[in-house]
């Protein structure tokens, strides 16, 4: 039987999932599906859900779960040929269990932050809007800064990660992942990486999926020959 590769990555804010999808991506060569960009496209075509998560964007709010997953589960249909990365989505136990209805998971990546190091982080982080694209001025500055590289446009600060909001974000954070982390646990699929940098956690993801990824495509390959 054919059998692709499906993961999903959690954090709070500021946990590094953007960064290390994106690494995930490159190194191993899934689609990076994120869940914001989903967003974002959705609200920029003006589909029905997409009108319906921009009134709760608009005010600081997540998308609730009966839109993220319509405007989701129908993206990851799309996806049936191809391994995939999913950042940003499930966020509650709820989006979990539509996601397991969907579609069969072989990794929950779950990035464990001090949250000294996530308010530092956030507090240098600055991001292109219309593209979603973050840099950090420690981390990952642009080449000029205050300039996105590629348009050229400003960048902005967000305003949820001034420090005190974020504190609020991250509490409520921990309360909404925990079932969803629970679930990944129950049903043995869960790989938790705890560490203050996000160089020192990617070679144990990286050493992970290198265990997980070739066996699972050396059986696509068998599959796609018959
Ligand atoms: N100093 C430092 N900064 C890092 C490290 N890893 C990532 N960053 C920076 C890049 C960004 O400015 C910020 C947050 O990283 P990401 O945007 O990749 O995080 P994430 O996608 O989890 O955040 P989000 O859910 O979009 O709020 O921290 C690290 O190991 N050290
Ligand atoms: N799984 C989700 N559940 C609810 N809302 C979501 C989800 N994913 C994205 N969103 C909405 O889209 C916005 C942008 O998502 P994202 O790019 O991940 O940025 P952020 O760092 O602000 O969470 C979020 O602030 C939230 O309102």
């Amino acid at each position: 039987m054919s059998k692709l590769f499906r993961a999903v990555i959690m954090g709070p804010p500021g946990s590094g999932k953007g960064t290390i999808s994106e690494r995930i991506a490159h190194s191993f060569g899934l689609k990076h599906l994120s869940s914001g960009d989903f967003v974002r496209e959705n609200i920029a075509a003006k589909t029905e859900a997409g009108v319906q998560a921009k009134t709760y964007i608009k005010k600081g709010l997540l998308v609730p779960d009966h839109v993220m997953t319509r405007l989701l589960l129908p993206r990851l249909e799309e996806m049936t040929k191809y391994s995939w990365l999913l950042d940003g989505f499930p966020r509650t136990l709820a989006q979990a269990k539509a996601l397991n209805s969907a579609c069969d998971l072989d990794v929950a990546i779950n990035l464990n932050i001090p949250l000294e190091t996530l308010k530092e982080r956030l507090r240098h982080r600055w991001i292109h809007p219309p593209s979603g694209r973050v840099y950090n001025m420690c981390f990952n500055p642009p080449r000029v800064q205050g300039i996105d590289d590629i348009t050229g446009d400003p960048l902005i600060q967000q305003e949820d990660d001034r420090p005190e909001a974020l504190v609020a974000r991250l509490r409520h954070y921990k309360d909404v992942a925990k079932p969803v982390t629970d679930f990944y646990k129950a049903k043995g699929i869960l790989y938790t990486f705890s560490d203050t940098e996000t160089d020192r956690i990617w070679p144990n993801i990286s050493t992970l999926l290198n265990t997980k990824i070739p066996t699972i495509q050396s059986d696509a390959r068998c599959a796609s020959t018959h």
